[in-house]
C-alpha cells in the first residue's frame, strides 16, 4: 500500500469550541509521522475556492486553549451542488492532497460521505459540534464546554431570579437535539425542562409549576432547548404561563451564541488531542470513511454513514433524575 504523503484538515458547519484543539493535534500527527499537512479555510467553501495553507507544527502553537476555529468555518451552499464538488475535488489533486480530515457535525459528515462516494477520496470525521447529536461518540468536542458556559450562566440567572421572585425561561441551543438543555438543566436544578425528543406536555409543565408555589419555592427556572416539541418558542410559552397563572412574574433569557464560545474545557482539549491523532493513523493505515469517537472513555472508530443515520437518543436516566429533583 502507497503510504499517504499529503493530509488536509479543514473546520465546518457550526464552530465548537475544542476545534482549535483538534486541529493542533492533526497538525502534530502528521509532523510526528513526517507526512504534510495543508489547512483549508472555511470548510467546504474554502476547499471549492482552494483557499489553503501549509501547516507545520510550529503554526499551531498556542491555540490548544482557543475558542473558535484558527481555520473559520462555513456553511457552503455550493457544496451540495456537483459541480461544487468537482471543483473541490480539482483544488484538492492540484495540490497533491491524497486525504481529508473533516472536523464537523452531522452536515459536514454528509457532505464527506457524498464526496468519497463520488472520487472516493479518503476522509476521517471528527465529530466536533456543541449539540452532542451525533451517533457513534459519547461526546462531540465542543459539547463540554458548551454545557459549563450554559450552567454557569443559568447560575447567574438564578441569582436574579431569586432576588425578585421570578420565573425565567432560559433558552439553549440545540436545534434538534436536547443533550445541553437537559444536563445543563439538571446541572443548574432548573425545575423544568423542555427538550426535542420529548414532548413532556404544556399542562404537565402548568401543573408542575403550580406545585413549586404550593410547596414553597419562590422563583424558578425551565431551560427550553432550541428546537423544543411543544411546538412553542420560548416567549410564546413565557406568554402562555403568564396567561395561565398570572401570580407568576415571567422573564426570557435566551443564551444564543455564548454557548459556542470561549476556551474549551480540559475534557475537550483531552478529547480533541486523542482524535485528531487516531484521525491521521487511521489514514495512514489505508482507512477511510470512518469517524472517531468516544466510548467507555477509549477511543474508537465508526462508520460515517452509521454515525449521521444511527440518530441519538437521550438519557432516560437522567430525565428521571430530573423530575424526582423538582420535588
Ligand atoms: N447533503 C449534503 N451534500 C453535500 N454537502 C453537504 C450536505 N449536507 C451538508 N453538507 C455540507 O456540510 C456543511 C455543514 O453542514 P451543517 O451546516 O448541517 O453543519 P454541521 O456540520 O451539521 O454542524 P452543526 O450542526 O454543528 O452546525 C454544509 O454547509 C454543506 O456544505
Ligand atoms: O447560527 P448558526 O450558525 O446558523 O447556528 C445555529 C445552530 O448551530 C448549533 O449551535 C450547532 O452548532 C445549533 O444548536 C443551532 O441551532
Ligand atoms: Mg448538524
Amino acid at each position: 500500500m502507497k503510504k499517504i504523503k499529503k493530509i488536509a484538515v479543514m473546520t465546518s458547519g457550526g464552530d465548537a469550541p475544542g476545534m482549535n484543539a483538534a486541529i493542533r493535534s492533526v497538525v502534530r500527527a502528521c509532523a510526528y509521522y513526517r507526512v504534510s499537512c495543508v489547512g483549508i479555510y472555511r470548510g467546504y467553501e474554502g476547499l471549492i475556492e482552494g483557499d489553503f495553507i501549509e501547516l507545520t507544527a510550529r503554526s499551531v502553537n498556542n491555540i490548544i486553549n482557543k475558542g473558535g476555529t484558527i481555520l473559520k468555518s462555513a456553511r457552503s451552499k455550493e457544496f451540495r451542488t456537483k459541480e461544487g464538488r468537482a471543483k473541490a475535488y480539482e483544488h484538492l489533486k492540484e495540490n497533491n492532497i491524497e486525504a481529508m480530515v473533516v472536523i464537523g457535525g452531522d452536515g459536514s459528515f454528509t457532505g464527506a460521505v457524498i464526496f468519497n462516494e463520488e472520487y472516493k477520496f479518503p476522509v476521517i470525521g471528527i465529530p466536533g459540534t456543541i449539540d452532542n447529536d451525533i451517533f457513534g461518540t459519547t461526546h462531540t468536542l465542543g459539547y463540554d464546554t458548551a454545557l459549563n458556559t450554559a450552567v454557569e450562566a443559568i447560575d447567574k440567572i438564578r441569582d436574579t431570579a431569586s432576588s425578585h421572585n421570578r420565573l425565567f425561561f432560559v433558552e439553549v441551543m440545540g436545534r434538534d437535539a436536547g443533550f445541553i438543555a437537559l444536563n445543563a438543566g439538571v446541572g443548574a436544578g432548573a425545575e423544568e425542562i423542555l427538550i426535542p425528543e420529548e414532548d413532556l406536555g404544556l399542562e404537565r409543565m402548568l401543573e408542575s409549576l403550580k406545585k413549586s408555589r404550593r410547596t414553597g419555592k419562590s422563583s424558578s427556572i425551565v431551560v427550553v432547548a432550541e428546537g423544543d416539541k411543544s411546538g412553542k418558542n420560548v416567549y410564546e410559552l413565557a406568554q402562555y404561563v403568564e396567561e395561565n397563572l398570572p401570580e407568576y412574574d415571567v422573564r426570557v433569557s435566551v443564551l444564543g451564541h455564548m454557548q459556542r464560545g470561549g476556551s474549551p474545557s480540559c475534557f475537550d482539549r483531552v478529547l480533541a488531542s486523542r482524535l485528531g491523532v487516531k484521525s491521521v493513523e487511521l489514514l495512514l493505515d489505508g482507512q477511510t470513511n470512518l469517524m472517531v469517537g468516544l466510548k467507555n472513555n477509549e477511543v474508537i472508530s465508526t462508520s460515517i454513514a452509521e454515525a449521521i443515520k444511527g440518530g441519538h437518543s437521550i438519557n432516560q436516566e437522567l430525565l428521571r433524575v430530573s423530575d424526582i429533583m423538582t420535588t
